[in-house]
């Protein structure tokens, strides 16, 4: 399904929306919520949307565990972190108990890493492949998502949880979620803005073959829901 607002504000009012329903939905189901951010500028402003006292008091923060789809592989304080975004722009003004919290570890190596996430997800979801409620995702011009870029080894991996991503992206190597987690999501959603977004968007959602050229086209939930929350600037070649 696929949503277009006016501007990334109005974007943002409906990701909170859906993310407070999903998260209120899943706590009356199962008791948990559990939700995996993702890094970049608009899941940034969604988080301090979410951050405003009006949604953030309708949850039961007890009730809600935080995963990530990817990370850099840099110290927790870095300025390049996805946690240390997602804990200064929502995270510090919820009343969420830290050991609800699971960041991807800065280790040795990436490999490490990964490794140890992929733990951490084990523990957490008993060893099967674990069901996230809730995937929230951002679209690079590239195509990629997550930390899935073309070209990167971890798009074939079909057996880890969770893997080291090389990329010709100038930065830091990324450690990602791969495929066979982001697509057992019950929803994943993508959101995107901004002109420079539209060419792609238009390619994944409105493709002249079947191939499957682009990483995030990949996005497929095996049983879950797929939503794509745009702007009109990145939906302007679709609309
Ligand atoms: O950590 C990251 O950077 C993300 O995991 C990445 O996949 C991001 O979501 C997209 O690149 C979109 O980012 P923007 O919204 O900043 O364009």
């Amino acid at each position: 399904m696929n949503k277009i607002y006016q501007n990334m504000n109005e974007l943002c009012v409906a990701g909170a929306n859906l993310f407070v329903e999903e998260a209120q939905k899943a706590i009356v189901a199962r008791g948990r919520f559990s939700v995996a951010l993702s890094g970049g500028s608009t899941p940034r402003r969604l988080f301090e949307e979410i951050a405003k006292k009006e949604w953030h008091e309708k949850l039961d923060w007890q009730r809600i565990f935080v995963f990530w789809g990817d990370e850099r592989f840099v110290p927790a304080d870095d300025a390049q972190s996805n946690q240390k975004m997602a804990r200064e722009s929502l995270l510090r003004y919820v009343p969420i108990p830290e050991e609800n919290i699971f960041p991807i570890p800065f280790a040795e190596t990436p490999i490490e890493s990964a490794e140890k996430y992929e733990a951490v997800l084990k523990q957490f979801f008993m060893d099967s492949w674990p069901q996230i409620d809730l995937i929230l995702l951002g679209l690079g011009p590239d195509g990629h998502t997550a930390s899935l870029f073309p070209g990167s080894n971890a798009l074939n991996e079909e057996t880890r949880w969770v893997c080291p991503s090389k990329t010709k992206v100038p930065g830091p190597e990324r450690i990602t979620l791969t495929f066979p987690v982001l697509n057992r999501a019950g929803l994943v959603c993508f959101m995107v803005t901004g002109k420079e977004k539209a060419e792609m968007v238009k390619q994944i959602l409105k493709p002249v073959s079947t191939e499957l050229i682009y990483p995030a086209q990949r996005i497929q939930p095996l049983t879950g829901r797929l939503i794509w929350l745009l702007d009109q600037a990145a939906a302007q070649l679709i609309s």
